[in-house]
């Protein structure tokens, strides 16, 4: 019984070397992004994964990723479901914007409340909880029953969709989550048990 789920952020994006806010912006991965999304293949299959399903948002930056794992694991066309379930928080108005500008506008402080907090969303954007209301579900009615049916499944997505997962599979407070940080392309491995609860949690980093 593998029950094994491998969550990864994509690799670095043109919008992510610009210092824009993307959200639900559409942007391609930069060279060093889909160098990031191979060498995070390539650590997956170091430890000789094999998946058995795929899982994405509909922005291009995740599914890339997600190819390019696919493709170092030698399973190009596995079955990979787009879902915007999976899509990056929406930034609202906030998106497109330059992070240094709008610090520059609204402040340090505000700026960070709008991209760390847990309840508090940017304006008419999503808040890591609005957020969290979309991903969580998915993952307890779609993702989940493939895990705890034994397999081994890879979600591609992004930083603050998976900050909301994370936060909820690590039982984090809305304050502890305020410190999670996820680097772009590093894969976070998580088994677990019968009952749905994490066996163990492992952080592929550099
Ligand atoms: O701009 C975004 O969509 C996200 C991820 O790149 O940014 P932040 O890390 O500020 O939440």
């Amino acid at each position: 019984m593998s029950r094994t789920l491998v969550l990864v952020r994509h690799g670095q994006s043109e919008w992510n070397l610009k210092n824009l806010f993307t959200g639900w912006r559409d942007p391609d991965l930069t060279e060093k992004g889909h160098a990031e999304a191979k060498a995070a293949g390539e650590k997956l299959k170091a430890r000789g994964l094999k998946f058995d399903i795929a899982f994405t948002s509909v922005l291009q930056r995740a599914q890339k990723t997600c190819q390019h794992i696919l493709d170092c694991v030698g399973q190009s066309d596995l079955e990979t479901i787009r879902d915007r379930a999976l899509n990056e928080r929406d930034y609202g108005d906030l998106s497109g914007l330059n992070k240094n500008d709008a610090r520059l506008k609204w402040g340090e402080e505000q700026v960070h409340i709008w991209r760390r907090s847990y309840d508090v969303p940017p304006p008419n954007g999503e808040s890591l909880k609005d957020t969290g209301a979309r991903v969580w579900p998915y993952y307890l009615h779609t993702l989940q029953p493939h895990v705890l049916a034994g397999g081994t499944v890879l979600v591609a997505a992004h930083g603050n969709s998976l900050r909301a997962l994370i936060m909820a599979l690590d039982g984090l407070s809305g304050e502890e989550v305020t410190g999670l940080e996820l680097g772009t392309g590093v894969p976070v491995i998580y088994r677990l048990n019968a009952d749905s609860t994490v066996a163990s949690k492992d952080i592929l980093a550099d």
